[in-house]
């Protein structure tokens, strides 16, 4: 059955990949299935059509049939669940996975997003430059736990998985900071997560629509 997910038609990260919906295009990509993409402005996912799919009026969405998902750790799982490739079969090790998936989008994502968020939420206040290297901080607790449990690990637990998805991508907004270059193991456990064909035909289709947005 056909899927469709949305994405931004015109995203602010510029094809950078950090939008959400990559999430989706490369768990598509690691499956083997097709997709289709539709493109919705801002003022699109405002409106009482996109609203019914997604209730906090957002992207990415994803539609198969009379199915209809949001959240992309959700989507990601529905995704896994159907199609071999994400999960483990091992019922210990892909209950070890979706642990993991979790763990990337309750316990590393948050301070992640919360110093990004400041710089566009409050970085202009007076006290930003006291308040910065608090929630780097904050992000580094968790770069220092995560580093020193994957230690030489190529992947989370065993092999390649959604959770290592999720988490390279969660690292991957980290882009530009700084942060993630302190820690070598985790640079080149995103770079890994980079070099898989799945993530390249991902991040090329995103691309591509921001190329067209800029007409390059
Ligand atoms: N928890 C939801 C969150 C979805 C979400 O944050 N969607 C964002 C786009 S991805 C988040 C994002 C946006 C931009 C960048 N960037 O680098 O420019 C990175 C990530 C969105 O629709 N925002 C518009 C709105 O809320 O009105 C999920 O995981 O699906």
């Amino acid at each position: 059955m056909a899927i469709t997910i949305t994405a931004f038609e015109n995203s602010p990260d510029g094809g950078r990949g950090l939008a959400r919906d990559m999430r989706v295009r490369w768990a598509l990509e690691e499956v083997g299935l097709p997709y289709e993409v539709r493109l919705v402005s801002l003022k699109q996912m405002k409106e009482p059509s996109h609203l019914a799919l997604h209730p906090f009026g957002q992207i990415p969405t994803y539609e198969e049939g009379d199915l209809a998902l949001f959240e992309t750790g959700a989507i990601v799982f529905h995704i896994a669940q159907h199609h071999k490739g994400l999960l483990p079969e091992d019922e210990n090790a892909r209950a070890r996975a979706i642990t993991w998936m979790f763990s990337a989008l309750n316990t590393v994502e948050p301070p992640i997003v919360e110093r990004e968020q400041s710089r566009y939420l409050v970085g202009d206040r007076p006290w930003y430059g006291e308040l910065l290297p608090i929630l780097e901080d904050r992000v580094r607790v968790r770069l220092d736990q995560l580093a020193n449990r994957l230690g030489a690990s190529e992947w989370l637990d065993g092999t390649f998985s959604a959770a290592d998805l999720i988490m390279v991508l969660v690292l991957r907004r980290l882009e530009g900071a700084g942060i993630l270059e302190e820690y070598p193991s985790l640079s080149a456990y995103v770079a890994r997560g980079e070099a898989r064909p799945a993530y390249k035909r991902a991040f090329a289709s995103q691309l591509a629509v921001a190329n067209h947005d800029r007409g390059t």
